[in-house]
């Protein structure tokens, strides 16, 4: 019998989620599947859902929602034998997108039945997972103003990027160690990915794979608000790297400090987070994680 737990974002995406036993009925019959289904009810829910489901010896557990949901349930499931399930029903679905898995929800779930699965590599910024990226600087910001919005929609990451691209905000030296090179930069950005997928079919990192061991990082040094735009514009034609002020690198690993000892206010996987050192070590797990695709 395999247990396969379902774990809701009812709020993810264009809200309003739900999926009923009736209908998993149809997909996977009751004398070889055990389905469980639950709703997380507050943000980080997911992850005592998960935890429970862990505990309850699930054999898949099935993320539905965005990446921010994918995170919750996969940080608790990297580098055990638990397959990890998507169900694209976020906003942007960097990471399902990456792993082309369809929005349909019952194409997902015949992909889930399906079960031919992959590991791909796990992010990891201090004491968090990561599996799409994180950053620091203009991104973050922008999912901070995001979270301010009651809908998330593209149409609130819009009104977000445009309020952070005219919110004054000094920028902080840095200084970055990579690849046995130390920078000392005032960045408006330092971008780490593991896909190459922001969402929205968007990337600054095309080229990365999951499953490569190597993180792919973007370090945007400062520029003022023309440049932004194009930097943005650039970015929809995967032309950004054309820029002076944007350097590509590939690792393992970065140390990122800044100099004013300050907190570091970061986005992991879409979602806001402020990391209470002014350190932020950043590495890769290789292949720790099982993945339906
Ligand atoms: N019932 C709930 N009420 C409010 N927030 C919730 C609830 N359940 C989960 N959340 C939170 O919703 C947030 C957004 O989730 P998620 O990232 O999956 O969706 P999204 O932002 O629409 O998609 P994407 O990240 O792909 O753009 C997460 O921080 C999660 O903790």
């Amino acid at each position: 019998m395999k247990k396969i737990h379902f774990i809701i974002n009812p709020v993810a995406g264009k809200g309003n989620n739900s999926l009923s036993y009736k209908h998993l009925k149809s997909f996977f019959n009751k004398e070889q599947y055990q389905i469980v289904i639950k709703q997380s009810t507050h943000k980080k829910h997911a992850v005592t859902l998960t935890q429970d489901s862990v505990n309850e010896q699930a054999d898949v557990i099935v993320a539905c929602g965005g990446d921010g949901t994918i995170n919750e349930v996969a940080s608790c499931i990297v580098g055990s034998n638990i397959i990890l399930g998507i169900i694209p029903l976020g906003s942007g679905n960097g990471l399902a997108s990456n792993l082309k898995i369809p929005k349909n929800i019952n194409k997902a779930l015949n992909l889930i039945k399906a079960q031919n699965t992959l590991l791909i590599d796990s992010g990891v910024i201090n004491e968090r997972y990561f599996f799409s990226n994180c950053g620091i600087g203009f991104d973050a910001q922008v999912i901070k103003n995001y979270e301010s919005y009651k809908h998330h929609t593209l149409k609130s990451y819009i009104k977000a990027y445009f309020k952070t691209i005219f919110q004054k905000k000094e920028l902080v030296d840095f200084e970055i160690e990579i690849n046995d090179t130390i920078l000392q930069v005032k960045p408006f950005m330092i971008f780490t990915s593991n896909s190459n997928e922001l969402g929205y079919k968007i990337s600054l990192t095309p080229q990365a794979s999951l499953q490569d061991g190597i993180l792919d990082i973007v370090i945007v040094s400062k520029i003022g608000k023309i440049k932004t735009l194009l930097v943005s514009i650039l970015m929809l034609f995967k032309k950004h790297t054309l820029l002076k002020e944007v350097k590509q690198y590939e690792s393992n690993k970065l140390v990122i400090h800044k100099n004013n000892k300050a907190s570091i206010e970061t986005q992991i996987d879409g979602e806001f987070y402020l990391l209470q050192n002014s350190q932020a070590s950043i590495s890769i797990l290789n292949k720790s994680l099982r993945v339906i695709s």
